[in-house]
């Protein structure tokens, strides 16, 4: 990485704006998943070790510049506390005296949570005042949220241009895994793409076709490449207006010479719950009246010896509706073959993926499961990250 990181720079006694992305699902005031505060641990306890004054910053949710109460970052910083096993601070705000107040009284090692960043309308317009504001109360910024990377929002890039500015150590293990694998991949390499839209992968299926040995395509977004080949797809997903660039992709593929597989078959529904009819069809026997949910076993199966031929496989995006039983086979089949292929390195690109395969108690099998959704895409799209960006150059 040509980033400095928090390893480059002293931090003892320094009092460090750290942004990091506790954006974690919560149910009724409960964390439900809290796999991104405890991949925010190793920077916390390096500062806290290293002797800063750890002063957390992050988004919850989109509260559009108002404060809403059950997006606070309380139970976040309680969390926190815990799993550290020392006290954390909270304040209710992000910036202001009260605030400077709290940072003065803190001893070298403590740490301090501020309120969530998006109650200030500043931050999401990437506000230079509220920028500077936050710079106020530190004397260096680390990021260490990958997962709002892509954001240029005042906390994620407007803050980094007023103090020196380095990364986290999640966010160079982040940048470090994603990089290599599109720089210097192991081959074969192979890219699971799925999801429901073709409209959100069009960036990273256009990027990886130039990367990959082999491209797997399945999930909603399968359907639109399935009626490009000319096949009727009932009411299953499917975007109109995006089946000439389908074609575009599948040509594309064949002249880099990419191996471009398909569903063969599908479990077709006919109705969109777990107590539908279904039955497995061959992909040119969708009825006109079902929709395909899932892949078939043939698919499966074809999707899973293509994972085992893999040394690096990129992995984005469920194969069917796996939050409905009924339709979780072929995203499970997916997730096992990973889970087994130990000779593969296997990237889990974040958002859905990623939770299928905690879903599927694959999670500790995988080598590197990202904390980012939308910032693992455009990263995998080719895009610079304005978070990363912004960082002070080694
Ligand atoms: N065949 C299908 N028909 C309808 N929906 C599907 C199908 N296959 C998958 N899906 C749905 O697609 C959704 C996931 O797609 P989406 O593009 O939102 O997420 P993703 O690809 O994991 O991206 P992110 O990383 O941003 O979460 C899931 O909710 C899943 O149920
Ligand atoms: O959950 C995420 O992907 C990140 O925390 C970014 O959240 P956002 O999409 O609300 O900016």
């Amino acid at each position: 990485m040509n980033k400095k990181s928090i390893k480059d720079v002293d931090v003892k006694g320094k009092r460090v704006f750290c942004r990091v992305d506790f954006n974690v699902p919560m149910s009724e005031g409960k964390i439900t998943d809290e796999t991104r505060i405890q991949a925010a641990l190793p920077t916390i306890k390096y500062l806290v070790e290293g002797g800063a004054k750890v002063i957390l910053a992050s988004h919850l949710g989109r509260p559009k510049g108002e404060v809403v109460e059950e997006l606070r970052l309380t139970p976040v910083a309680e969390r926190l506390s815990e799993l550290l096993g020392k006290n954390v601070a909270k304040a209710d705000e992000a910036y202001g005296e009260n605030v400077q107040a709290k940072i003065s009284e803190m001893a070298d090692g403590d740490v301090l949570v501020l309120e969530n960043v998006r109650f200030y309308a500043g931050e999401t317009k990437n506000d230079p005042e509220l920028a500077k504001e936050f710079a106020e109360l530190a004397d260096l910024y680390v990021n260490d949220a990958f997962g709002a990377a892509h954001r240029a929002h005042a906390s994620t890039e407007g803050v980094a241009k007023h103090l020196p500015a380095v990364a986290g150590l999640l966010m160079e293990k982040e940048l470090e895994v994603l990089g290599k694998a599109l720089s210097t991949p192991e081959r074969p390499f192979t890219a699971i793409i799925g999801g429901a839209k073709v409209k959100d992968k069009i960036g990273v299926i256009d990027n990886l076709l130039d990367k990959v040995d082999n491209l797997i395509i399945g999930g909603g977004l399968a359907y639109t490449f399935v009626k490009a080949q000319g096949h009727e797809v009932g009411k299953s997903l499917l975007e109109e207006d995006k089946i000439d660039l389908a074609k575009q992709f599948m040509k594309k593929a064949e002249e880099k010479g990419v191996k471009f597989l398909m569903p063969v078959d599908v479990v077709v529904a006919d109705d969109f719950s777990n107590d539908a009819n279904t039955k497995e069809v061959d992909i040119d026997s969708i009825p006109s009246d079902w929709e395909a949910l899932d892949i078939g076993p043939k698919t499966r199966e074809l999707f899973q010896a293509t994972i085992k031929d893999s040394k690096l496989v990129i992995w984005n995006g469920p194969m069917g509706v796996f939050e409905l039983d009924a339709f979780a086979n072929g995203t499970k089949a997916v997730a096992e073959a990973l889970a087994d292929a130990t000779d593969t390195y296997s990237v889990i690109g974040g958002g859905d993926s990623a939770a299928a395969v905690e879903k599927f108690g694959y999670a500790d099998k995988m080598s590197h499961i990202s904390t980012g959704g939308g910032a693992s895409l455009e990263f995998m799209e080719g895009k610079e990250l304005p978070g990363v960006t912004a960082l002070n150059d080694k």
